[in-house]
């Protein structure tokens, strides 16, 4: 919120980033569950005499932000979700000190996997995975809420069944039309909660990370499409879009998502020697795997007016 500060317009925040921590939780049955989470806090306060003035009386300190990740991980007796957890310390946060109006928990879980030996799972021994479960909770001091949860580095890639046809063409165009590419991207998703309030959400352990695990099933079922025949993309933006709506329409406490799409080409090879013979005439078969540039497709798709 903007304040007056000497006539002029004054917003500020402070917080902590890149807090790491990681936790272990023993079951009776000597099975082992293990996180390891990056928590970023910032705090909106009043305490604007720290920037006008030199007076701190109002400053929590981001070294105690620091430490209080390793305290409330510590008070976590039970395995509890990244979004409880966010949760956890953005309400502490505001309860806590009275000059804080308001925070803003971000996480970022590495993907650490329980791993399967001979078929069976292990108790304790765990392997990194690729793409990241993220969260970010912001709660008021009146427990008002804004949930959002998300993927990071979702990379999925299928060989046919994607095309691109009737784009404008004009004297720069030089990309052949196609119904026949390799389609590859790697997602970034954010989708937001309905839950408006600290008191409205779920108290089923392990809810978040559940519908994490759907939400993500159904993005990947709807880019690739049934395991024998597929379905067609004629576009990442089409594909794109029925993503973002599969998700809208399966799960009612989702308000809205946004999704970003790269589109991570894979270029025909066609090679030609000086004698200007043709050495590789492209097939749908050797490509060129390429980084960049990509294209950028992005969008966002809510139930009604964007609260994202
Ligand atoms: O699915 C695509 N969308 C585009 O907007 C685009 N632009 C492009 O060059 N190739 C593609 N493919």
């Amino acid at each position: 919120m903007a304040v007056n500060a000497e006539g002029f317009s004054f917003e500020q925040r402070h917080g902590k980033e890149r807090v790491r921590v990681g936790r272990v939780w023993k079951n009776r049955a000597g099975r082992h569950f293990f996180v390891e989470w990056n928590v970023s806090i910032n705090l909106l306060s009043d305490c604007a005499a720290a920037y006008l003035r030199d007076d701190n009386s109002d400053i929590v300190a981001t070294d105690t932000m620091k430490n209080t990740v390793y305290v409330k991980a510590k008070e976590c007796s039970e395995h509890i979700s990244m979004e409880d957890f966010a949760i956890v310390l953005a309400k502490h946060f505001t309860s806590f000190y009275h000059q804080v109006t308001t925070a803003i928990v971000k996480i970022v879980e590495k993907p650490w996997e329980r791993v399967y030996i001979d078929g069976q799972l292990h108790e304790h021994g765990f392997k990194l995975g690729s793409e990241k479960h993220t969260t970010e909770a912001i709660v008021k001091k009146s427990g008002a809420l804004q949930l959002t949860s998300g993927i990071e580095g979702l990379a999925l890639l299928k060989t046919t069944k994607s095309g691109f046809e009737g784009f404008i063409r004009d004297q720069y165009t030089a990309l052949p039309e196609t119904r026949e590419r390799v389609l590859a991207t790697e997602i970034t998703a954010a989708w937001r909660y309905s839950y408006e309030s600290l008191s409205s959400v779920p108290q089923k352990p392990h809810y978040f990370t559940e519908r994490y695990l759907d939400v993500k099933k159904v993005l990947v079922d709807t880019f690739y499409g049934p395991p024998k025949e597929g379905v067609y993309s004629p576009s990442v933006q089409n594909t794109l879009y029925l993503m973002a709506k599969s998700v809208l329409n399966r799960f009612l406490d989702i308000s809205s998502i946004q999704l970003k799409m790269p589109n991570i080409h894979f270029l025909p090879v066609n090679l030609k020697n000086k004698d200007n013979q043709t050495i590789v005439k492209f097939a749908d078969d050797v490509f060129l795997p390429t980084d960049e540039p990509h294209g950028s497709i992005q969008a966002s798709l809510s139930r009604s007016w964007s609260k994202m």
